[in-house]
């Protein structure tokens, strides 16, 4: 079949290079030169383990293509996926202008029937409005698609190439069955392709990621009472999550969820809630105590230093918001360091993947390090925000001389409580 990916960020390269590999020939349209002309030289653009073994073959294969021209990419095209930004507006609900900008362009370089697919997370009613936008210019048929994308960065060629499941919403039967060809090769594994209305399509996107960061928050507040009754979360996660109807996945506590997603998806929703006059309480309860799960660690430091911050030195060990992700967005540990800049604190990091992202925000406002025990030269304590394997088993000897105060805060529960008081530290994990 013949692909065009309309917008080459995350999503749109993962999407473009799998269906590359499942036989397709794909053209990846990006408005952004500098990234065309990179993706062009065979340079990819994002740090996403397997990938760029895909993406180089496909490339080579001359089976995936890239253009900043929206009429030359869509030339010819079976289907259509718009993988375009949908970030928050200044009231919390997603931001369709860039969705809508390209179906406007596109009803009039269309020339033949194409399948139009919203890949992006977009509101209930959106499918509708493409539909409408298209159809100002329109001169060809064409239907317009929900499939929402469920894949995790980090993991997210295995998510797209065996997901657990791919939800379409449309009720054209012509669409369905080209969609379904063009599936086909990912579902053999015997998962469902779950074929739906638009609209239910584009709320079980919502529903999947919200639900998902209720299932965190629901474990961070669970994390903060353990603390407080001494209770250890780790043993009430594993007490729970082997009950088949909890599950064991997603029942992590940390220093609260972030990422380009679940933060703004559920704000989102909220949105949406509230337009149609629903109060949706869960979800104002889920962003108001992931706020607050944020400022773990830093209370706990305030405490532990009295609250004089001024002229202390912090180690942070990772900043990507999750591990095998240069991601930056939404991430905890751009809040702590402001938090800590704020309070008069000098800050070192040090993340395997994330650095040069954090540059291009912070700058120069703290300093970067080669690795990890670098960070720990002349600090006060070791804050610990990505749960990256590196920081799983490290010297603690060595930790233990360069600080100058035994102090670790660990927000992503990777020691043992007893081993660390053996090793002399105060340590100061989530729920335990
Ligand atoms: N990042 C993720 O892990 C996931 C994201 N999503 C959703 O997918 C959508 C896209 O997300 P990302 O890929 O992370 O976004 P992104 O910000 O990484 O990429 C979007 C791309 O669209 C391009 N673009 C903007 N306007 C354009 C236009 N008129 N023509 C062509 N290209 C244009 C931008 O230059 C950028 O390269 C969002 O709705 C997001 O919520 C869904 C599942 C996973
Ligand atoms: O819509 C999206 O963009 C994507 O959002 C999430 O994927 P992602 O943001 O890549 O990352 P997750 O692995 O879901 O993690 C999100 C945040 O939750 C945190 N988390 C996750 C799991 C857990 O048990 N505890 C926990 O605190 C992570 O540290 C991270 O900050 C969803 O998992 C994907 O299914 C979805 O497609």
């Amino acid at each position: 079949m013949k692909i065009a990916v309309v917008g080459t960020g995350y999503v749109g390269l993962v999407t473009g290079t799998c269906f590359a590999e499942t036989g397709n020939h794909v053209t990846c349209v990006d408005i952004d030169e500098k990234k065309v002309n990179k993706l062009q030289q065979g340079i990819i653009t994002i740090y996403e383990p397997g990938l760029e073994v895909l993406f180089e073959r496909n490339i080579r294969q001359k089976r995936l293509e890239f253009t900043t021209s929206l009429k030359e990419g869509i030339k010819g095209a079976d289907v259509i996926f718009l993988a375009l930004p949908t970030p928050p507006g200044e009231d919390g609900s997603a931001d369709l202008k860039y969705i809508l900008k390209v179906a406007d362009d596109l009803g009039s370089i269309l020339e033949q029937y194409a399948v139009i697919v919203d890949k992006s997370t977009v509101p209930v009613g959106t499918a509708e409005k493409v539909t409408q936008a298209i159809s100002k210019n329109a001169k060809v048929e064409f239907d317009v698609v929900s499939n929402p994308e469920f894949l995790r960065e980090g993991v997210a060629v295995d998510d797209f190439m065996k997901p657990d499941r791919v939800v379409i919403g449309t009720e054209s039967v012509k669409a369905k069955k080209i969609m379904e060809t063009l599936y086909a090769p990912l579902v053999r594994q015997g998962n469902p392709v779950i074929f739906m209305d638009e609209k239910s399509a584009e709320l079980t996107k919502y529903a999947a990621n919200s639900f998902l960061a209720t299932k965190i928050t629901f474990m961070n507040e669970i994390a903060n009472l353990c603390e407080r009754l001494g209770a250890n979360v780790d043993m009430v996660r594993k007490g729970i999550g082997t009950d088949t109807r909890i599950g064991k996945r997603f029942l992590f506590a940390g220093i609260g969820y972030g990422g380009s997603c679940f933060p703004k998806d559920v704000q989102a929703l909220a949105k949406s809630s509230k337009d149609v006059n629903y109060d949706f309480k869960i979800l104002e309860s889920v962003m108001a105590v992931n706020t607050r799960q944020k400022t773990r660690l830093i209370d706990h430091l305030k405490g532990y230093f009295k609250n004089e911050l001024e002229g202390k030195t912090i180690a942070m060990w990772g900043l990507a918001f999750k591990p095998y992700t240069d991601d930056i967005r939404e991430a905890p540990a751009l809040y702590n360091i402001n938090a800590l800049l704020e309070l008069g604190a000098k800050v070192r990091v040090y993340d395997p993947e994330a650095m040069e992202n954090v540059k291009e925000v912070i700058g120069d406002k703290v300093t970067y390090c080669e690795d990890e025990y670098e960070t720990l030269e002349g600090t006060d304590a070791l804050m610990i925000m990505t749960e990256w394997p590196v920081f799983r088993t490290p010297e603690f000897k060595i930790i233990k001389e360069k600080l100058s105060s035994p102090l670790i805060l660990d927000g992503r529960n990777l020691y043992e409580p007893e081993q660390m008081k053996e090793e002399g530290f105060t340590y100061f994990s989530i729920g335990r």
